[in-house]
């Protein structure tokens, strides 16, 4: 049997990394930095399945992810997976500290203990936060520090000096699987998933704003819970947006009738719901 390849981007030892084995051990490492790299490995076939962030639980939505689902129209949702992003400090000491480096989404995620600890080293974005741990673990005058997830304390030899450094305990980042759209045959989960937990990711946008109000007005009505919105900038023209909505229990002949009120309309997937309400 053809077992499908799941890609994840990055070094190895990040949260992506964690996602994709929670599909299946013998996921891909994509070397690369961007997403749009990612989904070019998808596009060529050499991988089945990406993994994408798409949103914290602490720090919200991951803003190159939405972009990345907004400028593709060869992709396809085939469910999400929620991961527990216990965040550790790494480094020499915390006496010292002049620099922090982790991934953006990082930063929000941990500010209490940033506050307490780190209140005036410099914040350094990296591509992610295997990277962050990487660039630390080389650092000869010790006075920056990683935070990244355990792992990346062995891989990266470099000294654990706090765990759980997360705001909140139950600190969790939810992915999606991507596929290519016409990959929807190798559905991960049964098609037959249970009305209740069924989840459907819209985008829409919208040409004029009166669209949006209508759009609103059919959820309203046809009593179709919306989860969240976010929206992003289309890129079809300056103060027009593009909305995805990720909704429950969202028919097909409902995603036809939205379509009549708003004509940029795409369902980008169908998945099960694994957000516990
Ligand atoms: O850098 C990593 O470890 C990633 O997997 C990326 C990423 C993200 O893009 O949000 C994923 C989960 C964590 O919230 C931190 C960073």
């Amino acid at each position: 049997m053809e077992y499908p390849t799941i890609g994840f981007l990055g070094p190895e030892g990040t949260f992506s990394e964690k996602a994709a084995r929670l599909v299946t051990k013998d996921a891909i490492r994509i070397p690369e930095k961007s997403f749009e790299a990612a989904l070019k490995e998808l596009d060529k076939g050499s991988i089945d399945y990406f993994v994408l962030p798409i949103e914290n639980s602490t720090n919200g939505a991951v803003v190159p992810a939405y972009d990345l689902l907004r400028n593709n129209e060869d992709i396809w949702i085939q469910r999400e997976v929620l991961v527990p992003a216990h965040q550790c400090v790494l480094g020499r000491d915390l006496q010292h500290i002049t620099a922090v480096l982790s991934h953006p989404q990082v930063f929000g995620q941990c500010a209490s203990w940033l506050r307490t600890f780190a209140p005036h080293a410099e914040l350094v974005s990296c591509s992610s936060t295997s990277k962050a741990a990487h660039i630390v673990s080389s650092d000869t005058a010790g006075t920056s520090i990683a935070i990244a997830g355990e792992l990346c304390a062995e891989k990266y030899n470099i000294k654990l000096l706090a765990r759980n450094v997360e705001d909140d305990v139950e600190n969790k980042t939810r992915f999606l699987v991507l596929s290519k759209r016409n990959n929807k045959s190798k559905t991960l989960i049964p098609p037959n998933g249970h009305p209740q937990q069924v989840k459907v990711m819209l985008r829409l946008t919208p040409n004029d704003p009166s669209e949006m109000n209508s759009v609103l007005t059919f959820f309203t009505q046809q009593s179709v819970p919306i989860l969240n919105i976010t929206q992003r900038p289309s890129l079809v023209k300056r103060w027009n947006y593009t909305y995805f909505i990720e909704c429950m229990n969202f028919t097909e002949s409902q995603a036809l009738e939205l379509s009549r009120l708003c004509s940029n309309t795409t369902v980008l997937g169908v998945y099960r719901n694994e957000v516990p309400f």
